[in-house]
């Protein structure tokens, strides 16, 4: 795609918009109502690349799957009528996909080649294929099984105890998707808590899952198919949030966003920083909180997030860089490595994309340290194909004294395919 030239918003932002469904329920509803007997209905399923990622594996083994809109049907004979696919299964650019399918491939009784993008194919994939492995499957790949492609010879697994080594909401999943195929009890123990949209959604298709403090079991009890409703995503609210913080005079409501606690680490930061943000009409659908955000304009403070927060808001980083520039003080962010391992180096991108704008940034081994009261001036933008360093600089171009220019916008279609005409929406 050709880039992109964002010049800066004159209007404050002003509205109400519906950001599209959560990309990580989404996954999990394809997956579940797939491994499930009957036919599962998602609504507001989000049609990102990522998602289409994983309907497209479930394909390949056999599920009948309808997309209508964002609708969804799944229409699935259970756990035990897969086929062994004859084509290598593409995962794209999507992390969750590729940990949590390996999760399931290794619990079928046959073979599955699988790969995935430049980026995809330089993330580490031994986190689940090692504790995979413990559970009797045979899994092979690049550098000793550790990187995509991977060939696997599932099936025969056996309940394993596993203490998660990395903050990882995608290794605890991949270990409880293996486990509904398993002899046996499987436990994943979690020294800090990841977001638990699986476990959520797992007791919500009958599921024998049982958490006690940090430790999740599961059996191997066939699934029953339900209907899910997927909440608007946090992870794309954050991007309008931090914009209507950072816009002068700017009032937005975001409509039926996910507020589940183990995601809401975006909304206790601008808390912290002094943000004028509220909260109405919360409800909660299987285990899944949702409701509307207002947030206004108004000048912030910088403050430290690190600890048990970070997996809170792992992928709202970048963005909160952005907003650590317009406030008070300096802000630093550590205890976040993970960032180095997504679609990108996530710390060096955000620092280069910010300095290049004309604020303040240095890296960390684990974070970054921001200054605050920068003048953005604007200027050329790498967003290395990530869609949250492509989003993150259009938010910024709002407030940059001259024009942005962004390499190349289409990997917002990962996440948020509307991103640009509802940023529009509200600018004008
Ligand atoms: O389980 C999930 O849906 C996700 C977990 C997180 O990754 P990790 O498990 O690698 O922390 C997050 O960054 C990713 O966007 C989605
Ligand atoms: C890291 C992300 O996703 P994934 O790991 O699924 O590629 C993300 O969406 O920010």
């Amino acid at each position: 795609m050709k880039d992109m030239k964002l010049s800066p918003c004159s209007n404050a932002l002003n509205g109400i918009l519906q950001v599209p469904g959560d990309k990580s329920i989404s996954h999990r509803a394809v997956i579940l109502g797939s491994l499930a007997k009957g036919t599962t209905k998602v609504t507001h399923f989000l049609t990102g690349e990522d998602c289409l990622r994983t309907i497209n594996a479930f394909k390949l083994l056999g599920v009948d799957i309808e997309v209508d809109n964002t609708t969804l049907y799944i229409r699935s004979n259970g756990l035990s009528h897969f086929k062994e696919p004859i084509e290598p299964i593409y995962f794209g650019n999507s992390g969750t996909t590729a940990r949590l399918m390996l999760g399931v491939l290794s619990g079928l009784p046959f073979f599955t080649a699988s790969y995935g993008d430049a980026s995809l194919t330089s993330r580490p994939m031994d986190r689940v294929i090692i504790p995979l492995q413990q559970m009797g499957t045979s899994i092979n790949g690049r550098s000793n099984g550790s990187y995509l492609p991977l060939a696997i010879n599932g099936g025969g697994l056996s309940g394993v105890q596993y203490t998660l080594p990395v903050k990882s909401a995608q290794v605890k999943s991949a270990i409880l998707l293996a486990g509904l195929f398993a002899e046996g009890t499987t436990e994943v123990i979690e020294p800090t808590a990841t977001r638990n949209h699986s476990e959520n959604m797992l007791k919500a298709f009958g599921a024998d899952i049982s958490i006690e403090d940090t430790c999740i079991s599961i059996t191997n009890q066939p699934l029953t198919a339900t209907d899910v409703f997927v909440p608007g995503d946090i992870s794309s609210a954050a991007f309008f949030m931090v914009a209507a913080a950072i816009v002068p005079g700017s009032n937005l409501t975001l409509k039926n966003v996910g507020l589940n606690f183990t995601r809401t680490g975006i909304i206790d930061v601008l808390t912290e920083m002094g943000a004028s943000i509220s909260i109405s009409n919360k409800q909660t659908i299987s285990g899944e909180d949702f409701g509307d955000i207002t947030i206004s304009y108004k000048k912030l403070q910088g403050i430290v997030i690190n600890g048990d927060i970070i997996p809170r808001l792992i992928d709202e980083l970048p963005i909160i860089a952005l907003l650590a520039t317009q406030a008070e003080g300096e802000t630093v962010i550590g205890d976040a490595e993970e960032l180095r391992l997504k679609e990108t180096d996530r710390i060096e991108a955000v620092v280069e994309g910010l300095t290049n704008l004309g604020a303040e940034v240095q890296p960390t081994k684990d974070g970054m340290m921001i200054e605050g009261n920068s003048v953005l001036v604007g200027g050329s933008v790498n967003s290395y194909n990530d869609h949250r360093i492509a989003m993150m600089h259009a938010i910024a171009s709002l407030i940059t004294q001259n024009e942005v220019v962004i390499d190349d916008v289409s990997s917002v279609a990962i996440s948020y395919p509307n991103f640009f005409q509802d940023l529009t929406s509200v600018c004008s």
